[in-house]
């Protein structure tokens, strides 16, 4: 495994758009799917793209089997592609492949995003989890993933976690690199101002939209003036 030193690291080819200060769209809202769904799910989906603008959707059901994500997967990617929503699948390239999702998230024992990248080809977009680590994003970006993803900033009961970055990691990362990076765990509209201000490119959020008391169209909305605040200017 590589590890960077500050002077490699400003040498990297891979990194050459380091240091430029790049325009950087505004922060936008991941939605990931609750750990279980029922066939009442498609309409919770809809709600939530009701509630505002959603730049993505992640299919992430833990237990099943490849067939039965299948099989849960068909109307939500129907709907992701009349919403113009990215379609996203966690954990298998495979099957990332087989539906021909937009995208595959992979942690960091779901596989290498090198050999995802030979699988899906330079369209499907790839995610890798890097949990609290500047090396571990490294390593992804030069492996060829499309973002990185860093928590859990926050507790969270939808996963079990180690990891608990400091927001800072994000505007590091943003400072040096093009590559755009999510931030995941424990987010809510109330805890998610610092991650916008640090510089996350997205918010990756599953129980404060699903489990939101007033529906998911509300806590899809709840997200908007945050997202709209915008990160610290630099300097
Ligand atoms: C956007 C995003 N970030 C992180 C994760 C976590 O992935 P992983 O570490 O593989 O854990 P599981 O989600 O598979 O339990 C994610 N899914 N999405
Ligand atoms: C999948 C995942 N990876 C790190 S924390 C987390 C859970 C995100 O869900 P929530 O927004 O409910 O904390
Ligand atoms: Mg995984």
């Amino acid at each position: 495994m590589t590890n960077f030193t500050d002077e490699e690291l400003a040498l990297d080819p891979h990194f050459a758009d380091q240091f430029e200060q790049g325009f950087r769209p505004a922060c936008q809202l991941y939605l990931i799917s609750p750990p279980v769904i029922d066939e009442r799910f498609t309409d919770q989906l809809r709600a939530a793209f009701e509630g505002g603008d959603v730049a993505a959707f992640q299919l992430r059901l833990k237990g099943l089997d490849e067939d039965a994500v299948a099989r849960a997967a068909e109307p939500l990617q129907r709907l992701c592609a009349e919403r113009e929503v990215a379609f996203i699948i966690n954990d298998s390239a495979a099957l990332a492949k087989k539906l021909g999702a937009d995208g595959v998230h992979l942690g960091q024992g779901d596989g290498s995003p090198k050999d995802a990248r030979a699988l899906l080809g330079p369209k499907v977009q790839i995610g890798v989890t890097c949990h609290d680590s500047r090396h571990l994003a490294m390593e992804a970006g030069e492996a060829g993933a499309d973002y990185v993803a860093f928590g859990a900033f926050y507790p969270t009961a939808t996963k079990e976690t180690i990891h608990r970055p400091d927001p800072s990691i994000l505007g590091w990362w943003t400072t040096l690199f093009e590559l755009p990076c999510v931030a995941i765990g424990g987010i809510t509209a109330q805890n998610a101002a610092p991650l916008v201000a640090a510089g996350a490119d997205f918010l990756a959020v599953s129980s404060a939209v699903w489990a939101h008391p007033d529906g998911p169209k509300a806590g899809v909305a709840a997200f908007a003036p945050v997202l709209a605040a915008g990160r610290q200017s630099p300097g």
